[in-house]
């Protein structure tokens, strides 16, 4: 059966099998991991900083490219990354950063912002039903949607980024390091975000962090990086 074939529902939302990968030909940053994350599960990377959690969680959302090893997102085999990222792939797996300032463009609104993947995708009939209720369901009001970043604070523009990355209902979300910048009562909301969505739409997800005790709570199971 080819890879491209739709798989039964069970498939893995995430299966990594002997990843390889780095920045310098010569130094690996991640050697030989593997990591599956099930249809529907919450799996926590918890590890040191610098031992490789974020660019294995890139790896994971095809946006860094393993020199060997393979990706399978539920069940498809991913052939290209970045830019070379097949749609159908990419647009399956929503990611957050930790740094909402570097993954936000500046120029556009918290809006646009929010509704830019549907713009992207020839998808936009769907804003004025989808842009509401993910502002509702993020915590966002009218008057903080027509903003630019540099009008909001941290914890607000972490709110968009979380809101774009759902709006094209994602079956595998990869939360990387999402609330190391945040007050405890906007971890707690966007952590809430979260579960409501892979309640509503029994999607999976990778949380990358130190915080062992938030991963706990948070995640089915918690994995200690180098996984594999
Ligand atoms: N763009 C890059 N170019 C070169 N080296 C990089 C780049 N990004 C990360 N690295 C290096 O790769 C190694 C792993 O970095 P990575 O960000 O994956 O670690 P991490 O476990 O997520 O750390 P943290 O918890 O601090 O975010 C580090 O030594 C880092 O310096």
């Amino acid at each position: 059966m080819p890879d491209t074939a739709l798989e039964p529902a069970s498939a893995p939302a995430l299966e990594l099998r002997d990843i390889t990968t780095g920045y310098d030909r010569r130094v690996p940053v991640v050697r030989e991991v593997s990591l599956t994350v099930a249809d529907g599960e919450a799996v926590g990377l918890l590890g040191p900083s610098g031992c490789g959690k974020s660019t294995l969680a890139r790896v994971a959302a095809l946006l860094h490219r393993p020199w060997s090893g393979t990706v399978r997102l539920a069940g498809r085999t991913a052939r290209g990354f970045r830019h070379r990222a097949p749609r159908e792939l990419r647009t399956g797996v929503g990611v957050v950063f930790q740094q909402p300032r570097l993954a936000a463009d500046p120029r556009l609104t918290l809006a646009d912002l929010i509704a830019e993947p549907l713009r992207a995708t020839g998808r936009r009939a769907e804003i004025p039903e989808r842009l509401p209720e993910l502002a509702a369901s993020v915590g966002l009001g009218d008057d903080l949607l027509t903003r630019r970043p540099h009008e909001v604070s941290d914890g607000q523009l972490q709110r968009a980024c979380l809101a774009r990355a759902l709006v094209l209902r994602p079956g595998l979300l990869v939360c990387d390091e999402m609330t190391a910048m945040l007050d405890a009562s906007t971890t707690a909301a966007l952590v809430a975000t979260v579960e409501r969505y892979r309640r509503e739409h029994g999607a999976a997800l990778l949380a990358v962090g130190h915080d062992r005790v938030l991963l706990e709570r948070w995640c089915d199971r918690v994995v200690d990086f180098p996984a594999g």
